[in-house]
Parts: structure tokens; C-alpha cells; sequence
């Protein structure tokens, strides 16, 4: 096996010096995403398809940088600061002048491919274009371009300015260079990067989902209510949160989609969707982004 020298692996490093970040999905975890690159200093461009996603995603972060600075966490003139550096794009061909894209869209393979050939045309050569797919193959996207050892998996965890745990996950093309530069940048962030193989769901959905499809199934048996399953985990495992709260707070779109990946790519049906889960996504019930899932919402 031929590893880089120092001397390859400073001038990739160099290569891949990151300033400008584009954010592609102004959602729960794109605002979240753009959010801390922009506090951290990069320059940052948010993209969704909507002019309105935008401006939602935009208000998010006001609020919770004014809050930062109401508590004493964070001086005014950096909260001033960190909002000049964001700006907010419909255009995805104002990808040209980033040196990554973050990919934050909905966890669907079909709209993740067809975003990473547009962004492969758009983007610059140099440019590194990274998914915070929940579970989806990273070598799957990393096919749809022309770049495969640019592609990598980097999945914050929600909520993201809170969370430490950035999974990195390499495709099978991925370069060091490029997941070195992906490291570097998540120190940068002031969070933790953990390395795992691109296997479906990764390490944090492979372990977290199925205990949560299986608390959606104690519902659906009947052997509890929600808030007694929640109750049972957060008081007698002293879980954060309950996990029905935790499905309705990642979103159960979000939820379904990564059990249907499990399901379909460990050939296993011990990651069979609750069937009751997939009732409330059919039913527009989504959890909180949509005012109701196991729970009801106000606002
Ligand atoms: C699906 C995937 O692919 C991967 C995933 O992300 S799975 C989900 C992983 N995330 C989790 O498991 C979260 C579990 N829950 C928790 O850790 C906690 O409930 C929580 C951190 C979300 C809230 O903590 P809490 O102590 O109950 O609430 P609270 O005291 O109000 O907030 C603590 C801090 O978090 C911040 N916070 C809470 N919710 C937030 C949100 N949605 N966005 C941003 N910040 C938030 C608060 O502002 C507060 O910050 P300060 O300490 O700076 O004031
Ligand atoms: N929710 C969670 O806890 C976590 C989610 N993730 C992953 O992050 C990704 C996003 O999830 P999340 O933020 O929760 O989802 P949201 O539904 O909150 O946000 C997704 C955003 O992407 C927009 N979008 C959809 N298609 C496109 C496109 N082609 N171009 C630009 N924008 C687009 C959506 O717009 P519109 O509404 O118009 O469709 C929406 O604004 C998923 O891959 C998910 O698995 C990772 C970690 C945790």
C-alpha cells in the first residue's frame, strides 16, 4: 500500500485550503451547518430551492446567535460579524467560487445524485463536495460526479450547534487529502470527528434508529403510550430525551427513509419500518418540523 509523503500530503493540504462554504438544503440541519461554518469563519453561501426556505433558515440563525449574545456567550460584534459572512443563494451555480459544498437536502438517493452532478458542473475543480446523509452510500453519490476523491460523508448531529460529533465517512475513492482537509475543518468547528466505513446508517443510524423503530413499535403493540416509552428511556436509561421525542425532533420522513436504507441494505428484516411509522409520514405527520407526530406542536 503506497501512503503520501509528507511533502504530497502538505501540498494537497494547501490544495485544499477552505475559505467558502456553500450549505445546499436550508432545513434543520442545513441552517444548523451554515451556521457554525459562518461562526467559525468561513465565508458561507446557504442554497435551497426556495427564496422562503432561505429567509426561514436565515431567521433561525438570527434567533439563536441574538440568544447566544443575550446570554453573555457571544460578544455583539461577533454575532454581527458571523451574519456578514452568511449570504443566501436560490442559484446553485454560485457554487463556482467554493472550495466545498455541504450537502444537507432531503434523504432521498435520487435528489442527492442529481444535486452532486449539478454541483459537479458548478463547482470548482478543486472543490471538495461533502453529504450529511444520514445513512445513504457515500460511494453511491460519489459515482454521480466526475470527482469521486472529492466526495465524503460529514454527518453533524442534530441539534447542530450543540452536538460535538461530526461521523466522517470515507468512500471507497475518497482521498486522504480530502478526508484530511474534512478532520482538520471539523477541529476548526470546535467539534469531534469520528472516522466509520461507509456501511449503511453508518455507526450513530445503525445503533440509534433501530432503538427508536422499536419504541415506535411498543406504541404500535400497544404495550405503552408515548409518553411512557419516552419516560421508561429517559428516566430509567437517562436518555436526553424520549426516543418518540427524538423521532419527532430528527423529523419521521427523516426516520422512515434511514430504516427503509438498513432494511434494503442489510437484506435483514430485523430493520423492517414500523409499520405504524410509515402511516404518520403518509399522513403529513412528520414530527416537529410539521406540527405533529407522536406529539403535537404550537407554531
Ligand atoms: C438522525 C441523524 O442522522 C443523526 C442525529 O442527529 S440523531 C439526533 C442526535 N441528537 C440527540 O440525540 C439530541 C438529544 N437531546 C439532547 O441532547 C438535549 O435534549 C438538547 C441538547 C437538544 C437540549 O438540551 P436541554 O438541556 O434539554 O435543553 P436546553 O437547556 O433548553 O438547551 C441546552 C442548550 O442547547 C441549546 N439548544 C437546545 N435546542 C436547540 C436547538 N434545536 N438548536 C440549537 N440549539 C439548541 C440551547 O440554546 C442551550 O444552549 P446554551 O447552553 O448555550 O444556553
Ligand atoms: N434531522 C436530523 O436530525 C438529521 C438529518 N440529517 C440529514 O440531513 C439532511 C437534511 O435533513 P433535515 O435538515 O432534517 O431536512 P429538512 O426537511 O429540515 O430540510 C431539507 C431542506 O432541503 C431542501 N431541499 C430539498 N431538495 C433540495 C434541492 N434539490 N436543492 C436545494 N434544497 C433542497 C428542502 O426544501 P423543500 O422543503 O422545498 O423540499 C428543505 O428546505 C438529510 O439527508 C438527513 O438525513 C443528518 C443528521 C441529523
Amino acid at each position: 500500500m503506497k501512503y503520501p509523503s509528507n511533502n504530497e500530503r502538505e501540498k494537497g493540504d494547501k490544495n485544499m485550503s477552505i475559505q467558502t462554504v456553500m450549505v445546499i438544503g436550508a432545513g434543520q440541519m442545513g441552517a444548523g451547518i451554515a451556521q457554525v461554518c459562518a461562526q467559525a469563519g468561513y465565508n458561507v453561501k446557504m442554497n435551497d430551492r426556495e427564496e422562503e426556505a432561505l429567509q426561514k433558515g436565515k431567521a433561525g440563525i438570527e434567533k439563536r446567535l441574538t440568544k447566544a449574545v443575550e446570554k453573555e456567550k457571544m460578544t455583539a460584534s461577533d454575532c454581527d460579524a458571523t451574519m456578514q459572512r452568511l449570504s443566501m443563494t436560490t442559484n446553485l451555480a454560485e457554487a463556482n467560487d467554493c472550495d466545498l459544498v455541504i450537502e444537507a437536502v432531503v434523504e432521498n438517493m435520487d435528489v442527492k445524485k442529481q444535486v452532486f452532478t449539478a454541483l459537479d458542473t458548478h463547482a470548482p475543480k478543486h472543490a471538495i463536495l461533502a453529504s450529511n446523509t444520514s445513512s445513504l452510500p457515500i460511494t453511491e453519490i460519489a459515482a454521480a460526479t466526475n470527482r469521486p476523491e472529492r466526495v465524503i460523508g460529514m454527518h453533524f448531529m442534530n441539534p447542530v450547534p450543540v452536538m460535538k460529533l461530526v461521523e466522517i465517512i470515507r468512500g471507497l475513492q475518497t482521498s486522504h487529502e480530502t478526508y484530511q482537509a474534512i478532520h482538520d475543518m471539523t477541529l476548526k468547528l470546535a467539534k469531534t470527528p469520528v472516522e466509520v466505513r461507509d456501511f449503511p446508517g453508518f455507526v450513530s443510524n445503525r445503533v440509534l434508529m433501530p432503538m427508536i423503530n422499536e419504541a415506535i413499535y411498543t406504541v404500535y403493540e400497544g404495550v405503552a403510550n408515548p409518553q411512557a416509552v419516552d419516560d421508561v428511556m429517559k428516566l430509567g436509561m437517562n436518555h436526553p430525551m424520549g426516543p418518540l421525542t427524538l423521532a419527532d425532533f430528527i423529523g419521521l420522513d427523516t426516520c422512515l427513509s434511514i430504516m427503509e436504507v438498513l432494511h434494503e441494505g442489510f437484506g435483514d428484516s430485523k430493520y423492517r419500518p414500523c409499520p405504524l411509522l410509515r402511516q404518520y409520514v403518509q399522513a403529513g405527520w412528520l414530527g416537529k418540523k410539521s406540527g405533529r407526530g407522536f406529539y403535537q406542536y404550537e407554531g
